[in-house]
């Protein structure tokens, strides 16, 4: 190792305090005879890489489309052009292009110029669809996409936040999730306030995030600095942003671009793609790479663009904006298609004869020891992907989703209010019954009423909050924040005293409103089995969610679905008489467990039936029992049966949950 090496491995080591060295210390020598700063990295126990610096290199990229898998057609059915084969589409040709430490590089081009192709290409996402050549290098290594993960944050357009918690307390969770586990809780928690300070939202550090159209929360600007915040915690030297200022107003816009500046400042290096920026925010930029129709058309510092298209004919006027006039030359217009594309392909032309184009072009000297360290860690990463052990992730998942429950209207206030109203308006219509003939019918529609409230109050507002987090789901799994045992585990936790304390009110109300068996213990199994009954419907909720493709098909079909458990719940149908084809049903109703439980406890022991001297009457509870198809030994069963449904659904959406997440794959 070099002496200049070593130096600057002690001076890093005070950088970067918070990780194990490992030994794996490599120095290499510098790009384009430059000045030769030594790049160390550390790679920690615990499988995570760090560079000192990233230089981020794709050379000669080619991208063609793949042909189209062609659907089946009978051949008198099939016009011309179905038969003839499509020529392969060139989407990237020949792009050439180095992110260096210290400077935000931005990809310009008009719509259609292969801005979004490069990024899916440098980030190896949504790739599926093209043959790629060329190579992609991190100091002068080939990488992949799990090596480029270890060592880089993609900010994706759109921020997906849970939108009841604060910029703070989303903060901590990626934090107690994301960082090195070398990392102690309190470190985590002091990296957070750091962040939160270094990305300027201190001001709305405790403000609700919010939620579209539902909870006013932060500003366009802020959430965007905040999806920045959650990639700054875990340091990466690396940040790859997709038109992180697509929505915002010019002012917010150079608001996030200082921001990056901040950070390239610090020696990140920087690549965004960014849609027609105003001067002042291109201003900020240190390089720029424009495209056009898939070839590059510049590449260089940003500020020396406009003397480069001056030299080849293009001057730009003083009051225009830079980032305007080259999208402008370059864009492709409809009525004068043939003339802007010769103009494109000539600028391109002359990029690629010009000096700056051979610039792009650095070689590196070879860094094994680099190469096998990401390939060490990477291994690793691919066996686990996760940093938090088991326990850790389930800790924190519950944490937050404990804070969903306790700060989401959706979830308990909303619910609380619905509940309360829905027991009075039941407890009015049924009021005071008393044990006579008219009271056997009306006991019996309303031990159906309370049914189907706590049924359809408990599966609606699941499937509201099951849709609203997916994406964060999604996102968060596959970003390998956490498995999705410990996600659904949790959650289901956290959920657990809504669906105890929400049925224990509602059947407290209603039980005493319509004058049901008055003992005591006759209520408290009253209340025991509605919790059964609203932990079935919240679990229902769950599998109509996880097994159906969206939320408006999970609002189709949950009903759909629950009709037939509500025919056969003993109410419309004598248990006896449903058809021998239908009997399966039966034993998947909890219509039919809950209303022989709740019939069973209200007419058990009853021997005070009144009856009119002189009718046909009912004159006790084994008798009104007996009228349903009900049988008191039933009642454990009854019980128990609800109890395997709830575990039944619950396994069943937990499938559904890994399936969901592994067609993402
Ligand atoms: N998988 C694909 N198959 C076929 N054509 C594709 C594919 N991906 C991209 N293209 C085409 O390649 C061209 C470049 O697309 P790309 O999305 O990269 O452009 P862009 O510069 O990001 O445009 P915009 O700013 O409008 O998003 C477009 O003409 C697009 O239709």
């Amino acid at each position: 190792m070099s002496l200049k090496s070593q130096t600057n491995q002690s001076q890093a080591a005070d950088d970067n305090s918070g990780y194990e060295n490992q030994g794996f210390v490599s120095s290499q020598s510098d790009v384009n005879n430059s000045s030769t700063s030594a790049r160390r990295f550390t790679a920690t126990r615990s499988g995570s890489i760090h560079l000192n610096q990233v230089y981020y290199t794709w050379n000669d990229i080619n991208a063609v489309a793949k042909p189209e898998k062609k659907s089946f057609k009978l051949p008198c059915f099939g016009s011309k052009d179905d038969i003839a084969p499509k020529e392969p589409k060139q989407i990237l040709k020949n792009v050439s292009g180095i992110a260096r430490p210290g400077e935000i590089l931005a990809i310009m081009g008009a719509s259609g110029a292969g801005k979004t192709s490069l990024l899916n290409i440098l980030t190896f996402r949504n790739t599926s669809s093209l043959n790629i050549s060329g190579n992609r290098m991190v100091n002068g290594v080939p990488i992949d996409a799990v090596q480029l993960t270890l060592i880089s944050a993609y900010i994706q357009q759109d921020d997906i936040f849970i939108g009841t918690l604060t910029p703070r307390e989303h903060l901590r969770f990626q934090a107690l999730l994301r960082m090195d586990k070398e990392f102690s809780y309190k470190e985590r928690m002091k990296k957070v306030e750091e962040v939160i300070k270094e990305m300027g939202l201190t001001g709305c550090a405790d403000t609700i995030i919010g939620i579209p159209g539902r909870i006013k929360g932060l500003s366009g600007g802020q959430q965007k600095r905040l999806s920045v915040a959650s990639e700054v915690l875990t340091d990466p030297q690396l940040l790859i942003c997709d038109e992180p200022t697509t929505g915002l107003d010019s002012f917010m816009a150079a608001n996030l671009v200082k921001t990056l500046k901040t950070l390239a400042n610090k020696g990140k290096t920087i690549i965004c793609t960014i849609h027609q920026p105003a001067s002042d925010t291109f201003a900020l930029f240190d390089k720029l790479l424009l495209m056009s129709e898939g070839r590059v058309a510049y590449y260089g510092d940003a500020k020396k663009a406009p003397t480069y298209f001056s030299s080849i004919g293009y001057p730009c006027p003083e009051t225009y904006n830079p980032a305007d006039f080259y999208i402008h030359t370059l864009a492709i217009r409809v009525g004068s298609a043939e003339e802007c594309l010769q103009r494109s392909r000539a600028i391109c032309d002359k990029f690629d004869e010009s000096d700056e184009s051979k610039a792009i072009k650095v070689s590196f000297s070879k860094d094994d020891e680099l190469s096998k360290a990401l390939k060490e860690v990477a291994k690793k990463r691919k066996k686990s992907p996760y940093k938090a052990s088991w326990f850790a992730q389930f800790r924190a998942c519950f944490w937050r989703s404990s804070i969903v429950v306790r700060k989401d209207p959706l979830v308990l206030k909303v619910q609380l209010i619905q509940t309360i109203f829905l027991s009075l308006v039941i407890g009015l219509i049924y009021f005071g019954q008393d044990n006579d003939q008219e009271g056997i019918q009306n006991i019996s529609g309303c031990i159906f009423m309370i049914i189907a409230n706590l049924t359809f109050s408990s599966i609606f507002p699941v499937t509201n909050v099951f849709w609203s987090e997916l994406p964060v789901f999604m996102r968060e799994h596959f970003n390998g924040m956490y498995r999705t045992d410990t996600y659904y585990l949790a959650k289901t936790f956290a959920e657990l005293p809504v669906y105890l304390i929400l049925p224990a009110i509602f059947i407290s109300i209603t039980y005493w409103m319509i004058g049901l068996n008055d003992d005591i213990d006759r209520f408290l199994i009253a209340v025991g089995t509605a919790v059964l009954v609203a932990n079935v419907g919240s679990s229902f909720g769950y599998m109509a969610s996880t097994v159906t493709p969206s939320f408006e098909a999970t609002m189709a079909l949950a009903p759909v679905m629950i009709t037939p458990f509500m025919l056969f719940g003993g109410s419309f149908m004598n248990k006896d008489s449903i058809p021998v084809y239908f009997i399966w049903l039966k034993y998947l109703s909890w219509f039919l467990y809950g209303n022989e439980a709740l019939s069973i406890n209200q007419w058990k022991g009853i021997t005070n039936i009144t009856c009119e001297v002189g009718s046909t009457c009912i004159e006790n509870g084994e008798q009104v029992l007996e009228s349903l198809s009900f049988k008191e030994e039933n009642f454990g069963m009854s019980l128990a049966c609800l109890g395997a449904l709830i575990v039944a659904t619950r396994l069943i959406s937990y499938a559904g949950l890994v399936m969901k997440s592994r067609r993402r794959k």
